[in-house]
């Protein structure tokens, strides 16, 4: 009797699992070579991490893996990946885990993605600001960038590598270069500003974070992180030394600790959005005409085709308008070195 067609194609995958023929560098399992397909749960996305094996990188892996939306998740590194790849791809969620080792295999992490999360790049050490890193980070942008344009040009790249106020603006510049630039799908991610944000103000008033909403605008470095603690939801008025402090906290929390929660929270409003969830309003640093800089951090409603609309800043206390003209000055700068390390 012949087998039945699953049964057929489960001995197929053992018989592939057995017998490895040429192990690739970075795939953690020879079933993944089968290029098999996440059984069960909705459609999902296909999202791949750039800098997977890094200290944002393999916490968002483990985040992405869990989450509903993702049916295959691509993690890519420039060391480590096999090891993280089978860490991460043993654990019984719908995802299928495909790991990638080295540039030479960066074409294959990106081809067919619908995100690109990119935690790629060397972080701060004490003492370092965030621009002290472009030297290093925005070759490593470029490079990564180059390759979404060609191989997954109508992703949704979410840019974590800082600084994040000159590397969306190299992006942008990459992919104009290649003809595949839409500013609604490049998003910087500031969401980690909000994340502090939601949870200090949380503790000033006594109350559960999860019931705070506080935009943040500008960008992602210093002085450029603006809270609006007058628009805060639901509504709460601050004294001026809360105001002092809140703020002060939330543009220095960096330097306290960094986390993958918030880039995690940031991609899969993004999947939401594009499975075509309605209301989906995240901050986050996009191509913006709500100041004179085409870069900005605001709300945006996420959609189908990413940051579909960009809100503006609303009512400004004397304060937050104080802190947005230093914010634009610091911005200006950031914008302009990452658009002219492309285009020198
Ligand atoms: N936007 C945000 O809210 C946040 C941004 N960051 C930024 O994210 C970046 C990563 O931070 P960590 O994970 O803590 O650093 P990390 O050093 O722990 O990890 C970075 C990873 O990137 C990899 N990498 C280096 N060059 C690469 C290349 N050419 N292609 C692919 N991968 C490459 C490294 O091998 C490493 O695994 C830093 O620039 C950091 O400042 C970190 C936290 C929050
Ligand atoms: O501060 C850093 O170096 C990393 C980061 O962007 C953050 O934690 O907000």
């Amino acid at each position: 009797m012949q087998p039945s067609a699953e049964v057929a194609q489960r001995l197929a995958r053992l018989s592939a699992h057995l017998n490895p023929e040429h192990p690739q560098v970075g795939e953690s399992s020879s079933l993944m070579r089968n290029n098999c397909r996440a059984k069960g749960g909705a459609p999902g996305f296909k999202v791949a991490i750039l800098g997977a094996a890094g200290g944002i990188g393999q916490p968002l892996a483990l985040l992405m893996k869990i989450n509903p939306l993702v049916s295959v998740l691509h993690l890519y590194d420039v060391v480590n990946t096999p090891g993280v790849t089978a860490d991460i791809s043993h654990m019984d969620t719908g995802a299928v885990v495909r790991g990638f080792l080295g540039q030479a295999q960066l074409e294959n992490a990106l081809t067919g993605m619908d995100l690109v999360i990119i935690p790629a790049g060397v972080p701060r050490k004490p003492g370092m600001t965030r621009d002290d890193l472009f030297k290093i980070n925005a070759g490593i942008v470029r490079t990564l960038c180059e390759g979404i344009s060609k191989c997954c040009p109508h992703a949704i790249v979410n840019l974590i590598s800082n600084p994040v106020n000159s590397t969306v603006a190299i992006a942008a510049e990459v992919f104009k270069k290649a003809g595949t630039y839409d500013p609604k799908r490049l998003l910087g991610v500031t969401t980690l500003d909000v994340v502090r944000a939601n949870t200090f103000v949380a503790e000033v008033l006594g109350v559960d974070p999860r019931d705070v909403s506080v935009p943040v605008v500008g960008g992602h470095a210093g002085v450029t992180i603006l809270p609006l603690l007058s628009q805060v939801k639901p509504p709460a008025s601050f004294t001026p030394e809360e105001i002092n402090y809140l703020t002060d906290r939330i543009q220095n929390g960096g330097t306290e600790v960094v986390e993958a929660f918030a880039a995690s929270k940031f991609a899969d409003a993004c999947m939401r959005g594009l499975r075509g969830d309605a209301g989906i309003v995240e901050c986050s640093f996009v191509a913006s005409q709500v100041t004179e800089l085409p870069f900005f951090a605001t709300r945006v409603r996420l959609g189908r085709s990413g940051a579909e609309e960009i809100f503006p800043l609303g009512p400004l206390s004397e304060y937050e308008r104080a802190g947005l003209e230093k914010a634009k000055k610091e911005l200006a700068e950031s914008i302009n070195k990452g658009i002219s390390f492309i285009r020198k």
